[in-house]
């Protein structure tokens, strides 16, 4: 569904000058492949090219280099043929999230842009059911509600367009642990339930290895490692087996 092929991405060195020797060569030659329905995760350390890559599938930056497609169509033309059916959750939800919205303007924020308002209470109501939360948070406003409840709040407005593609950039690693392990079992259930291709971003390996079918290693600009999650303890790659001996005593799934 979604492929990956040769993608390379560089940014000028903050402080740098013109010329090429003054870029940061984030992505050096990346491809991979998920296919629908899979849940591939992300795993790499600060600064690996993690979000620079999902902001390229998301279209929101190009490619220096390399093309990424999805359904065989470039990004730009198929988001732009299949509005609001791939969406994003961030880990930083309080941005995301318009302090001067209450709840239901947003969750849904994204159905009026579609102008699919039809029912839309009782959507909004449903929406917020999926997620775990009561609908009596609709005419909160994101501040007075828990970190938690309010990147389920963004969940709800991530599905709330029926996506195909769903990319979760480190949508719980700023969460408590014990919530973070609910946030997680309910992203399980959603995948189950609704059938999409998820992109799970992370640094938290034992996250991955528990939601995602596969993980993708990426270290220094490249994908060094791509395993299911069911073999990881065969990974060859010498970072795979550093991060993987880092978790292990602790159990993987
Ligand atoms: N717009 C930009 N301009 C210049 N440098 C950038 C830009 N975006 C990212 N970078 C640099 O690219 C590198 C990779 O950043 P990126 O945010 O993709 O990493 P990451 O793996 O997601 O990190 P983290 O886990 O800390 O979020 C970093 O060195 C970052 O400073």
């Amino acid at each position: 569904m979604i492929e990956v092929k040769g993608v390379h991405k560089s940014y000028s060195k903050i402080g740098g000058g013109f010329f090429k020797k003054d870029k940061l060569h984030v992505l050096r030659g990346i491809d991979f492949e998920i296919e629908e329905g899979q849940c591939v995760g992300l795993i790499g350390e600060s600064g690996s090219g993690k979000s620079t890559l999902s902001r390229l599938i998301l279209g929101l930056e190009k490619p220096n280099e390399g093309t990424i497609t999805i359904e065989g169509k470039p990004v730009k033309s198929w988001i732009k043929e299949n509005p609001g059916k791939m969406t994003v959750v961030f880990q930083d939800y309080t941005s995301s999230a318009n302090p001067k919205f209450t709840i239901k303007q947003v969750v849904a924020e994204p159905l009026i842009a579609l102008r699919k308002t039809e029912n839309l209470d009782k959507v909004v109501v449903e929406l917020l059911e999926k997620v775990g939360l009561s609908a009596n948070l609709v005419d909160r406003y994101p501040h007075e509600l828990s970190g938690g409840q309010l990147q389920r709040v963004c969940i709800a407005r991530a599905i709330a367009t029926n996506p195909k593609i769903l990319v979760l950039d480190e949508a719980i690693s700023a969460l408590d642990v014990s919530i973070q392990a609910q946030v997680l079992d309910l992203l399980k259930d959603l995948k189950n339930e609704l059938d999409m291709t998820y992109l799970f971003i992370a640094h938290d390996l034992q996250a991955v290895a528990n939601l995602c079918d596969e993980v993708l290693f990426l270290y220094q600009g490249n994908i060094v490692e791509k395993i299911s999650s069911d073999r990881l303890a065969f990974a060859q790659n010498e970072y795979a087996q550093r991060l993987l001996n880092s978790v292990i005593p602790f159990s993987i799934k």
